[in-house]
């Protein structure tokens, strides 16, 4: 596989830590019952992160059933099941202190990681809901932590309106809420501008895809 990276493009000085979210975090009431949690800069020191996830930790090229096509997926994988450990301790935190904040909210705790690498700006996700699982009928939670080069998040009603873009940059936090991946989509648009590599690491429960 090969990616524009070096270790030298980074600055690994500083050790990555989280920043608090209670309080900081700002959502957003979308229609339907679906809202959208943004906080920008929630990891400090994200690229003792991004040099890891970079690295060979299993990433594969793998298909998808998008709709009733399955598809290949213009981007790279990796799943991690319940219990598998995350490949920098950074993570591990990041769930702890996700379940921590919103486990009274979700009723029950972040269970896998769902890790997908954007080389550049041709890799993208097309519009789709994570609706493979329970979200199909019921209110859940996706948390996604980014890092690497900034891509946005549109969102859009299912059956049509204005689509929201959030900016999903180095360290950013996004979750989407309520019936969001029922009543909304989502996609990572490919772009033409000169972008790096872009990893994003989503946690959902159990039974969520
Ligand atoms: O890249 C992202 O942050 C979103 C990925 C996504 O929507 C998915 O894998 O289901
Ligand atoms: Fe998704």
């Amino acid at each position: 596989m090969e990616l524009a990276h070096q270790p030298s493009m980074f600055d690994v000085a500083e050790e990555a830590a989280l920043t608090p979210l209670r309080g900081r975090v700002r959502r957003h009431v979308l229609d339907g019952g679906a809202w959208v949690d943004h906080l920008p800069g929630w990891v400090r020191g994200s690229d003792a992160v991004l040099e890891v996830l970079l690295g060979d930790i299993g990433w594969r090229a793998d298909r998808r059933q998008m709709y009733d096509r399955e598809v290949a997926v213009p981007r790279l994988l990796r799943w991690y099941g319940r219990g598998e450990a995350l490949p920098h301790p950074l993570l591990t935190e990041a769930h702890a202190a996700l379940d921590a904040h919103y486990g009274p909210e979700l009723g029950e705790p972040f269970v896998t990681a769902g890790m997908c690498l954007y080389r550049d700006g041709r890799d993208s996700v097309a519009w789709h809901g994570d609706r493979l699982g329970r979200s199909r009928t019921q209110d859940t939670m996706v948390a996604i932590v980014s890092f690497g080069s900034p891509r946005p998040l549109l969102l859009r009603p299912v059956g049509g309106g204005e689509s929201l873009r959030f900016s999903l940059g180095h360290g950013d936090l996004v979750v989407m809420g309520g019936s969001c991946q029922r009543t909304w989509e989502h996609c990572i648009p490919k772009t033409t501008r000169p972008v790096g590599p872009r990893v994003s690491v989503q946690f959902r429960p159990a039974g969520v895809a």
